[in-house]
């Protein structure tokens, strides 16, 4: 079958059009197809299905790369209205996509796209712990947060402490009473006055990866919080790349790239109960 290879932010994606819902895409062949060494590489699956929802024609259903369903993914559905308007599946470039947590409005431009993500939910204070760099082995350090809701949980900590030396290599631990679906993790420095901030993720499902569209909008809205606003425009720079993020009363906007990289084909062979492996791959085009 046809893949399209595509990023947002260096956040990677193997789409998979399946215009006639015929593919039976269980965890093995998402695993498979993620494997930065044995399979494609990337941090998630877009399956490009019909939409079921009479709002929007596609339906982008998302997959972590260990297999995982997850109901939201901010820089997948930027990179899925990317995919749809080149492969002229939209012929506008204003369309809604349906997700699992409902539909979201896409506006693609030249290079960027933006999506309405919604509202974003602040809940609960919690903590997030991950591994002490400087302290002895074995020890932790613990980072206030709030649970913030973008269709999918996220667990934001804004933090004083320099972003990039956290160990992220192992999920940071969180409450599981709080959060019983798994959580994705972002921390943040504290908001310039420019309303700039760096942010690192550990997402649910697929590790620590370069940026996070979801993971983004949360901690705009948590920086903001701490700062004492409840709206602005936030500028996020992450490990892959510039995200704006729009909060308003009641809902929430992404603006960043969408890039499509490459495009093949694979034969998908294995099964959810023996080893996985690809009968063939052959990559036709790279852009
Ligand atoms: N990278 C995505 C989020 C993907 C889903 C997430 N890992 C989860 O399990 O909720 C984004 O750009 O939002």
């Amino acid at each position: 079958m046809e893949y399209v290879l595509g990023h947002g932010t260096e956040n990677d994606f193997v789409l998979l059009p399946d215009p006639d819902a015929r593919l039976d895409l269980g965890p093995a062949a998402v695993r498979a197809l993620c494997h930065r060494r044995r399979g494609l590489g990337a941090d998630g699956v877009l399956r490009v299905a019909p939409s079921e929802d009479p709002g929007a024609t596609w339906f982008m259903d998302y997959r972590n790369a260990d297999g995982s369903i997850a109901e939201m993914c901010g820089n997948g559905v930027r990179v899925f209205a990317r995919y749809l308007v080149e492969a002229g599946l939209e012929s506008g470039r204003e369309f809604d996509v349906a997700t699992r947590a409902g539909l979201r409005h896409v506006t693609v431009g030249e290079g960027e796209v933006t999506v309405d993500m919604g509202p974003a939910r602040i809940g609960a204070e919690s903590t997030a712990i991950v591994p002490s760099t400087a302290g002895p082995v074995g020890s932790v350090t613990s980072f206030p947060g709030i649970a913030v809701d973008v269709g999918n949980p996220h667990l934001a900590c804004v933090t004083g402490a320099d972003v990039d030396a956290l160990d992220l290599t192992v999920a940071p631990g969180y409450d599981p009473a709080l959060f019983p679906h798994g959580v994705n993790v972002e921390f943040l420095s504290p908001l310039t006055d420019g309303l700039a901030t760096r942010l690192r993720v550990h997402e649910r499902g697929s590790g620590e990866t370069r940026s996070c569209g979801t993971g983004t909008v949360a901690g705009a809205v948590a920086g903001l919080r701490a700062a004492g606003r409840d709206t602005g425009t936030v500028t996020v720079t992450t490990p892959g790349g510039v995200l704006q993020v729009g909060v308003e009363a009641g809902t929430t906007t992404l603006t960043g790239p969408a890039v499509l990289i490459a495009r093949g084909e694979v034969e998908l062979g294995g099964s959810d109960t023996e080893p996985y492996a690809f009968t063939r791959v052959a990559q036709v085009a790279r852009a």
